[in-house]
């Protein structure tokens, strides 16, 4: 049995003798026990700069932000209402560095209000409540997210403007790498088991599947699947959580952490004893959580192969952008006993569904897909919800191509203190496949719809069986270009969020088949879309930081294939490569563009609608605005979009709201059209 922390443990000061000095100006104790929330709350007491002592949990620190984020006004909320706002993949991955963002914001939004006993299920109705007020607002004042978005998708618009803004907050944190050392040591943090593990260029190993105690009929699908041996990532992991542990472990894009990850959870649905068939509430035992619909439905379609010769287990997917009743009533007629689900649409179905909270109990194997992801601040109060549905004694497997060390950390919340943590990726260059080949190439953005054109064409020229990705900014974005690149008879297809879920199905489902295809796309394409064959990732702009640089990018060379990736940056983007420098990135000088070629660019533009334009260039803001770098210096940030509205071919900026523009706190700056 292994060990078990209790689920409150009062922190007392004397344990960590430097304790007082933890205070405001030294937020990385706050920040590091916040980590820990789900397996102990802890509570200790702080000194205030003012003298007054106040004894606090942190978990009231989350339920503050989320009272804070509920009483927030129009007026006092600057937040990226434009941009991809209600992307469910990216917006929430703004408030990732939970060092700069979410311990800036503890500063200073303190307050002893809450109370922390109940803190989840109040810091959760008021969120709703929050989010759907803000909502309404934004319908009613420049209807700025659509139908389709979830409340999930305006959450993370709230979160992503908020945690932006604290973003600007400088943080004295000169003592920050002492104190980390100190209190990682105090919490055995440095005890945590870590395993690297030697890959070679190849995704495949040696080891058989039927080499490891599997039930033959798992072993027949594998067979059935091509499976024959396993990948790194599976030959690492299988034996250590077959012994019953719990993991963390990384690996490289589309080295095969699906199978990973389902085959062992698999194997525990096989070895429990059904229930009986007149039990109403049957226990769901193996939950997977993905951060995309996509790739929660892509996760079912995997499980749905390994399962072939199981008829009696059944996988089940909720997602958000379908009717939640109708996923109700699937659930209710033939309950599963696999559920794999996106964050905020379980969410829904814990405080709605009647009778999964008691199924949920029964859950054995908890995965967290894209865990740095999920951990992340956009998805925190969602992910707090699910671990307090599910029992304690478990077993937990999180997996990703990417764990930043602060997202490391956080994993402790979902994870057993004696989890390993499985690393098959050497740091640095060893993050990407060495078999594809990066570029970047820095060009004015006037330049940019030309460049993509050109980079396309030759590409295509040269590659009779072309897949290509195109990554852009935001949503109006990804409609802008897609529009664009139609407008100029390229075989293109587009999927973001503002597209409904079954038209996003579709696509994904063609692409994913096809060849001869350019597919523009925001984020929500990023993590884990496992599309074979894909030739060309080309990111467009700024991508949200390097981690969204590498899964990108991971939509290439796949399975231990070719591919390519291009990323095309503005002069005042460069800087972004500062976080690449340890990847093998390349400056690749630009393809000339002949004159024809800017004037064909140039007319398909002309063709396409003012008010995608409008509505790609007020995104653009949004998203810059919300970029560290770049969103500091606001009369800079409205010059470049506005450079970005003439690439559009618009002489004059589209007029803006007033009410978005006092959201986005760029009321009266020069240069902006307010309406
Ligand atoms: N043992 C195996 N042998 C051959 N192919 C495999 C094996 N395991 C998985 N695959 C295939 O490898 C491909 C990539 O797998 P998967 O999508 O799970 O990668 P991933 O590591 O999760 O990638 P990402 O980091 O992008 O999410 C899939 O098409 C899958 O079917």
């Amino acid at each position: 049995m292994p060990l078990r922390f209790p689920r409150r443990i009062r922190f007392f000061t004397h344990s960590l003798p430097d304790l007082a000095s933890f205070n405001s100006s030294s937020p990385f104790l706050s920040r590091l026990l916040t980590f820990t929330s789900n397996h102990f709350a802890v509570n200790f007491s702080t000194q205030r700069p003012n003298g007054g002592e106040t004894r606090r949990s942190l978990i009231e620190d989350e339920e503050e932000l989320s009272n804070w984020v509920t009483d927030l006004r129009p007026g006092t909320l600057r937040v990226n209402l434009t941009s991809d706002d209600d992307d469910d993949e990216m917006d929430r991955g703004r408030g990732r560095n939970p060092r700069n963002k979410v311990e800036s914001f503890r500063e200073n939004r303190f307050s002893s209000r809450g109370k922390g006993s109940n803190f989840m299920s109040r810091g959760l109705v008021r969120d709703r409540e929050g989010y759907k007020g803000l909502r309404n607002q934004q319908r009613r004042g420049g209807d700025v997210i659509d139908e389709e978005s979830s409340d999930e998708d305006v959450k993370s618009l709230v979160m992503g403007g908020l945690l932006s803004e604290e973003d600007e907050e400088e943080e004295e944190d000169g003592d920050y790498e002492f104190l980390k050392k100190k209190a990682v040591s105090a919490f055995g943090f440095d005890k945590q088991k870590k395993i690297d593990v030697k890959s070679s260029d190849s995704y495949l190993t040696k080891t058989r599947f039927d080499q490891y105690p599997l039930s033959p009929l798992s072993l027949k699908a594998l067979n059935d699947a091509g499976y024959e041996t396993m990948t790194v990532v599976q030959e690492a992991t299988l034996p250590i959580i077959l012994k019953g542990k719990d993991v963390l472990a990384k690996a490289k894009t589309g080295t095969g952490k699906t199978v990973a990850f389902l085959l062992p959870s698999i194997e525990v649905v096989v070895k429990t004893p059904p229930t009986s068939p007149d039990n109403k509430r049957p226990p769901i035992l193996a939950l997977v959580i993905c951060p995309t619909r996509e790739l929660a439905n892509q996760a079912a379609t995997e499980a749905n192969t390994l399962l072939k010769y199981h008829p009696t287990i059944g996988v089940q997917v909720v997602i958000g952008g379908t009717r939640l009743g109708l996923e109700q009533k699937r659930m209710q007629t033939n309950p599963c006993q696999i559920l794999v689900a996106t964050p905020g649409r379980l969410k829904d179905h814990i405080e709605n569904t009647p009778g999964l909270a008691t199924r949920l109990k029964g859950v054995k194997v908890l995965v967290l897909d894209e865990a740095d992801h999920l951990l992340d601040m956009g998805f925190r109060k969602d992910i707090e919800r699910i671990l307090s549905a599910v029992p304690k004694e478990r077993q937990t497997f999180l997996f990703s191509a990417t764990v930043p060390e602060e997202v490391r950390q956080m994993c402790l919340v979902a994870l057993r203190r004696d989890h390993e943590f499985i690393n098959c990726v050497h740091e640095g260059t060893g993050e990407t496949h060495q078999q594809v080949k990066q570029m970047h190439m820095i060009a004015s953005l006037d330049k940019h719809f030309s460049l993509l054109y050109t980079l396309l064409r030759a590409h295509i020229a040269d590659n009779v069986d072309y897949k290509v990705i195109v990554f852009c900014t935001t949503a109006m974005v990804t409609k802008l270009v897609a529009d664009l690149l139609g407008e100029l008879n390229l075989n293109v297809r587009e999927i973001h969020s503002r597209k409904p879920q079954s038209y996003r199905t579709r696509v994904s489902n063609e692409f994913r088949k096809s060849k001869g295809l350019i597919l523009v796309t925001s984020d929500v394409s990023a993590r884990g879309v496992d599309y074979p064959d894909v030739t060309l990732v080309l990111q467009v702009g700024l991508p949200k930081d390097r981690e969204q640089y590498i899964h990108r990018l991971g939509r290439t060379g796949r399975k231990g294939k070719e591919g390519e990736g291009i990323l095309l940056l503005a002069p005042w983007e460069e800087y972004f490569l500062s976080s690449l420098k340890d990847l093998p990135i390349t400056k690749s000088s630009l393809p000339p563009t002949d004159p024809e070629t800017v004037k064909k660019v140039q007319k398909a533009l002309c063709h396409v609608e003012m008010r995608n334009k409008e509505a790609a260039y007020q995104a653009w803001l949004g998203y810059y605005n919300s970029q560290k770098m770049i969103g500091r210096d606001k009369e800079r940030l409205v010059e470049l979009a506005n450079e970005f509205s003439r690439s559009m071919g618009l002489d004059n900026p589209p007029a803006i709201p007033k009410l978005i523009l006092g959201k986005m706190g760029l009321k009266n700056v020069p240069g902006l059209r307010a309406k």
